[in-house]
């Protein structure tokens, strides 16, 4: 296995992560903040064009936006490769979890589970929680609760043994149906590239939770304050179509995150809501907005 980098080292944004652990992470202050949000940014955007590009192949279209698909795909691939890829996106993610959240939002997740009981009720019946946590960085993000909850860490690229190289999406939802009892959605929504796409994930994790399980989400606060289509009533409002309550959420005005936590619940009778506002792209705002979207 390769060696742990120490604490302090600067790594050039091309250089693939070692294999960490909370131990090895390097500190925050070893890269500048606002660099690190830019080269997430760039990824998201490069991520985003990838899939509407690919699209556009499987459609057969000779041209996108001016381009041939073919040749600016090629062109997207490039850039990504010497961004560092999903690698160094991760790396950059690590560090811009230290430099905005003072630490990993599972410490949120955790907070609010001893704030509702959840953390007593597991110990008192000598039972661990089964947490799906998806989009690890990490593998060790729950050590500090292992009397009481048995965490499966899993992402796309695997950064640890003891993560497992799965893509959410293609999980069988046939043998994981009601097996969780906590899923976590920590800034991985907002990765996903295409708007349904993102709203088949939450259906998916609707899915895989057993009756009253736990959905832990989080975004970056532009998603929900600064989005064409989306407000924070309009996510209530497609959440509760899919089957998920609302019990906590945390913003604040000027911050960088915002963090939920959904209880899975009876999914509402399409009669009873007007479903058909979360099936295609409704402008909310007017302005200087991104486009953020969610599906069903
Ligand atoms: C910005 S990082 C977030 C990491 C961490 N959860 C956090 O809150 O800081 C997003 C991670 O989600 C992973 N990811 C994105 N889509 C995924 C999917 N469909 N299945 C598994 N992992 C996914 C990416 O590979 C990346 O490592």
């Amino acid at each position: 296995m390769p060696k742990a980098h120490k604490k302090t080292r600067k790594l050039p944004v091309t250089v693939n992560d070692p294999r960490q652990t909370h131990a090895a992470v390097p500190s925050a202050s070893s890269s500048k903040p606002t660099a690190t949000r830019t080269v997430i940014r760039r990824f998201h955007v490069l991520i985003k064009r990838r899939t509407q590009l690919e699209k556009a192949i499987q459609r057969g279209d000779a041209i996108m936006d001016g381009v041939e698909p073919r040749a600016a795909l090629r062109d997207v691939e490039q850039e990504i490769e010497e961004l560092g890829g999903l690698g160094a996106y991760q790396r950059m993610s690590s560090i811009g979890q230290g430099n905005d959240r003072g630490g990993g939002s599972e410490k949120v997740l955790i907070e609010w589970l001893k704030e509702i009981g959840v953390h007593s009720a597991a110990k008192e019946a000598n039972r661990k929680l089964q947490v799906l946590e998806v989009g690890a960085l990490l593998p060790d993000n729950y050590a500090s609760c292992s009397s009481w909850i048995e965490n499966t860490p899993i992402d796309l690229r695997s950064r640890h043994p003891s993560i497992q190289e799965q893509d959410f999406l293609l999980m069988d939802e046939g043998s994981n149906r009601e097996k969780w009892d906590i899923i976590s959605l920590s800034l991985v929504v907002n990765f996903v590239p295409d708007a349904r796409d993102r709203g088949r994930m939450l259906r998916l994790a609707h899915s895989m939770l057993r009756q009253g399980g736990l959905l832990f989400l989080a975004l970056p606060l532009p998603c929900i304050l600064n989005s064409r289509y989306m407000t924070p009533e309009y996510l209530d409002g497609l959440l509760q179509t899919i089957g998920l309550s609302i019990i906590k959420s945390r913003w604040k005005e000027g911050g960088k995150m915002a963090y939920w936590l959904l209880r899975k619940v009876a999914m509402i009778a399409p009669a009873a809501t007007n479903t058909n506002m979360y099936h295609k792209k409704t402008e909310l705002r007017k302005g200087n907005r991104n486009n953020f979207a969610i599906l069903l």
